[in-house]
């Protein structure tokens, strides 16, 4: 089979292209113009950028084979993700993977601003020993206003809390308990932040409400030698009100990792002697660069493998531990969708999905999404994944409702019951993990059973009487097919069964249509694929 291709237009860690190598055709290409990025993105089915690229829909529209984006960083602002979405195309990102290098970018840059390091190290360089220029100031006591209490704004105040600084901290989407957790003091407003903090630093995304957050009007509001630092994302700082705040004397040192326009050159910033500034290096340690690498790599061959990715940005957020316990229902709710089309061939009008059990006070729309995926997958196979699965869904005009019942009706703790409508028919399966953990079907149209959703599964609907067993399994038998194991289920007794095999090997349409002869046996024997 031809393999897929995938294009990395930033560098990645070798680590991670290595991972990369091992099942696709990796072409590494920094050096890539933007023109030639738009004209080869077509014979691509995933793309690996970091913080330069931009991933607009001209892109998007060009990549018609592109599967997944995978951004090796945290911050996604270079991506259009609603374009993305719209493609069914899976945005990933690395959010865990640099928070300490950018968290430790900050103080570093901190220390550097309040003692004139960097200046000093210049000038020392250029063969001049002078200490006046350079007095610093000490962090000792000083309070820090910290914008945005997430994970870096949250390291950053753990690592201050050392030096001694009183912490306060502005972030009005976040609990008052991770304010607590953190020891820094709750600021209902960004104004009364900036009218405490001795420095200020900022750790939020760069959104609608962020860009330019700080400008004249909030300059204005801060004490006079006020430090401001961003090793967030440029933009937050509107750059000109900062130069006038540097100018007016009302700013003593800024400390930048991040500009409005990157990658920076001739910023008229530069030429200020109390500013220190590196060129986006917050996540650039060997450490972030190693751990980022191989995440996005891993997250990058499951997605085309139609895997469940764990830091999708266009899905709904779970956490690492939630996604872990619920991982295995995503299968079992892909593997129940897969049912469908392998018996009937109506078209869908409507899903029911009861969710019961201890499992409903967790996230469940990603089972949704999976039992979804699950369903289309044989009509649409390689286009449906996780992203777009809702969307084709919506636009094959299957309705979606979902319900959740905390005690499950059956003897198992957690079960999900869907019920599939077509224009004159239901089916209805439930299923549930077994206690390896692995998806089974324990009801299917009202007869209980169990059989594994794995491997081949063969079904079959007879007469409840004797003499309709033997013939069947000497036919596989003689086709050399085992049988893993067998559950025959019945409503009333006497009158129609279902027998539901899992057989260790594919059962050829010839062997099929031996066991639709055999007395006994209704109808034709399906053989379902997992
Ligand atoms: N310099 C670098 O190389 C580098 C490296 C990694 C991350 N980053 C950037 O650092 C920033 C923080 O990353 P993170 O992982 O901590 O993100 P995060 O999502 O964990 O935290 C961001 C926090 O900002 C808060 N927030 C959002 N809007 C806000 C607003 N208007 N006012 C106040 N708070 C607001 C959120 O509630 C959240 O708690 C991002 O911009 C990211 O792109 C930069
Ligand atoms: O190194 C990069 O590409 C940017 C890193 C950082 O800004 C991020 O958002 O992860």
């Amino acid at each position: 089979m031809e393999r897929k291709r995938v294009l990395v237009s930033e560098r990645i860690a070798e680590e991670g292209l290595e991972m990369l190598r091992t099942e696709l055709d990796v072409d590494f290409r920094d050096d890539i113009s933007r023109e030639e990025l738009l004209s080869v993105i077509d014979q691509y089915d995933a793309l690996i950028v970091r913080s330069v690229t931009k991933v607009n829909e001209e892109l998007i529209k060009r990549g018609t084979r592109l599967k997944v984006i995978g951004r090796a960083g945290n911050g996604i602002d270079n991506i259009d993700v609603d374009v993305c979405t719209r493609y069914g195309i899976i945005v990933a990102n690395t959010p865990d993977s640099n928070t300490v290098s950018a968290a430790e970018q900050t103080i570093s840059l901190l220390l550097s601003s309040v003692r004139n390091t960097a200046w000093a190290n210049d000038v020392l360089k250029g063969g001049i020993w002078d200490r006046k220029p350079f007095r610093g100031t000490e962090l000792y006591g000083k309070t820090v206003g910290i914008i945005g209490l997430g994970r870096i704004g949250s390291m950053v105040a753990t690592r201050l809390k050392a030096f001694n600084m009183n912490i306060i901290a502005y972030d009005p989407y976040i609990a008052d308990e991770r304010f607590e957790r953190f020891g820094a003091e709750k600021k209902n407003s960004l104004e009364e932040l900036l009218a405490e903090a001795d420095v200020v630093t900022v750790h939020t995304p760069k959104t609608k409400e962020t860009i330019h957050m700080i400008d004249e009007k909030a300059i204005a509001l801060t004490k006079k030698g006020v430090i401001l630092v961003n090793c967030a994302r440029g933009g937050i700082f509107k750059e000109t009100a900062v130069i006038e705040g540097l100018e007016n004397g009302k700013i003593a040192n800024v400390a930048l990792d991040v500009y409005e326009k990157e990658p920076a050159i001739d910023n008229p910033i530069f030429k200020y002697t109390n500013v220190v500034c590196t060129p986006h290096l917050g996540a650039d340690t060997f450490e972030a660069q190693k751990r980022v690498g191989e995440n996005i790599a891993e997250q990058v061959l499951l997605a085309l493998k139609g895997e469940i990715v764990p830091n999708v940005v266009n899905l709904p957020a779970v956490l690492p531990e939630e996604l872990n316990y619920l991982r295995p229902y995503i299968t079992l709710a892909e593997k129940m969708g897969n049912i469908y089309y392998q018996i009937e061939k109506l078209p869908i009008k409507r899903v029911e999905i009861t969710y019961s059990g201890p499992i409903t006070v967790n996230e469940t729309e990603m089972l949704t999404i999976g039992f979804l995926k699950g369903i289309l997958e044989p009509v649409l196979w390689e286009k449906i994944n996780y992203v777009n699965a809702r969307l084709l869904a919506a636009e094959r005009g299957i309705k979606v409702y979902e319900r959740k019942e905390k005690q499950s009706a059956k003897p198992f703790k957690n079960m999900l019951t869907i019920n599939i409508f077509s224009q004159h028919h239901e089916m209805e399966i439930s299923g549930t993990l077994s206690r390896a953990r692995n998806p089974i079907l324990v009801d299917i149209n009202g007869y209980e059973t169990e059989a594994n959703l794995e491997g081949y599964v063969l079904m079959l609907q007879n007469e409840d009487r004797p003499g309709v067993i033997g013939p069947l399994t000497t036919t596989l038998g003689e086709a050399g097919i085992n049988i893993a194991s067998m559950k025959v289920a019945r409503q009333t007794k006497g009158q129609t069964a279902i027998m539901i095999l899992n057989v260790d090997n594919n059962v050829e349409e010839e062997v099929l249509k031996q066991l639709e002869q055999i007395d006994g046996l209704i109808g034709t024997p399906k053989l379902l694929k997992f």
